[in-house]
């Protein structure tokens, strides 16, 4: 048995929800560009989950659904006043919360097909809510109840500032979450997917990758990108940062890709969104240092910007806190994780690889004071 460091290049599972294919990603069978030109979230939502694009009747029931259960059960909301808040890192407390939902979720462990859409629902729904409600909670403001009447992107940056979002706001986070919404099978839908396979229920299955999808490597790059445009502060000293970085052998947080060798098709929606609300905002220089990080960078390696690059400073520019970052990246990919759960309860297999063993060969126990 030889291992595939991992797993690179090993197919896993069959899915008919994203691919991709030839540096082209698509959710099933629509091209992410067309999506973001002209789908909304919430029309994504429905494509993953049922293999197909809404008519207006059954979107508007996915929007009411999404809407109705939006409202997180009060004791989530008060276990947030027991966290050690000033300590907690969002994604830790998004991890923790959507477990707590668990608790309070009577269908929790009903294993039939409707009850596991409904939860997708509940959860998918709750998701904006957790974010937004933690986020205030920390800095000692109420939280914003949802409005039934607003899209999920807009209730979501309304129940987070506590204030209309304006159209071109609600625009771009509409778009960054079709952006995100799903991945084939990156390490946290993979995650959620081996968690599922034991037949263990939703909650765990999306609680499994918040963990996953928190690590730097993967969606927690998008919070570290933007500390590293903190930290080099103008565009003229991007160069000589990036360099330094790379002398020393660090990795630069927004390149590389396990699967894409052209380049991340998504980036360059983020790349385009990123220059509009910088100037927008008045604030040219986050976009301004990101170009140059890229110069430098792909100057040296051949390693183009992933979804995280340019992510970061259209989140900035939204006025977003830079930790909630990868929590926003995980309101939108829950929409995955999700589609892929179902999908994984539909033809369940359990999920077990092999290891190839490399300790040492066969031995005798020696007991404790002959050690
Ligand atoms: C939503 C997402 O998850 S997108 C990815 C988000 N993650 C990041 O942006 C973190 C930075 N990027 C990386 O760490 C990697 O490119 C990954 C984790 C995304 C992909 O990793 P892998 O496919 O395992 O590639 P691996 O890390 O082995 O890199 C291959 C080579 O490229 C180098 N490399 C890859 N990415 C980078 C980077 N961002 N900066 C510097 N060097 C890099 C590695 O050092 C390695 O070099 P070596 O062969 O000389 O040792
Ligand atoms: O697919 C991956 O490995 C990581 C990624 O880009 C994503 O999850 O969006």
């Amino acid at each position: 048995m030889t291992a595939a460091r991992g797993l690179e290049g090993i197919v896993a599972t069959t899915s008919s929800i994203s691919s991709i294919i030839d540096d082209t990603l698509t959710y099933v069978g629509y091209d992410i560009d067309d999506l973001t030109e002209n789908a909304t979230f919430e029309e994504v939502i429905y494509l993953l989950w049922h293999l197909e694009l809404p008519n207006k009747a059954q979107l508007q029931e996915l929007k009411q659904q999404l809407a109705d259960n939006m409202e997180l059960p009060q004791e989530v909301i008060e276990s947030f006043k027991t966290y050690p808040i000033d300590k907690v890192h969002p994604m830790a407390a998004l991890r923790t919360a959507v477990s707590a939902l668990g608790l309070y979720d009577d269908e929790a462990d009903l294993m039939d097909k409707e009850a596991n859409y409904r939860k997708a629902i509940r959860l998918q729904a709750k998701m904006p809510a957790i974010v937004a409600t933690f986020a205030r909670v920390r800095k000692g403001l109420e939280p914003v109840a949802p409005r039934k009447d607003l899209g999920f992107a807009e209730n979501f940056l309304y129940m987070l500032k506590g204030e209309m979002p304006d159209q071109i706001e609600i625009e771009a986070m509409d778009k960054a979450l079709v952006l995100h919404a799903d991945h084939e099978l990156n390490a946290s839908t993979f995650t959620a997917r081996v968690c599922v396979a034991t037949l263990s229920d939703v909650y765990s299955g999306v609680t499994a990758a918040i963990g996953a999808l928190k690590g730097p490597l993967h969606g927690g790059a998008n919070e570290q990108v933007m500390k590293m445009l903190t930290e080099i502060g103008t565009a003229d000293k991007a160069e000589e940062y990036v360099l330094e970085k790379l002398n020393n052998k660090e990795k630069i947080m927004g390149f590389g890709h396990r699967v894409y060798r052209q380049g991340d098709p998504r980036a360059k929606h983020l790349r385009e969104m990123s220059k509009r609300l910088t100037e927008i905002t008045g604030e040219p220089e986050w976009y301004d240092i990101s170009v140059k990080v890229e110069e430098a960078f792909t100057s040296q390696k051949p390693l183009p910007p992933n979804v995280d690059f340019y992510s970061a400073s259209v989140y900035h520019s939204l006025g977003i806190d830079h930790d909630l970052f990868t929590p926003i990246f995980a309101v939108s990919r829950v929409s995955g994780w999700l589609a892929h759960i179902l999908e994984q309860y539909e033809n369940n297999r359990l999920i077990r690889p092999r290891a190839e063993y490399t300790g040492p060969g066969k031995r005798n126990y020696v007991p404790v004071d002959e050690r």
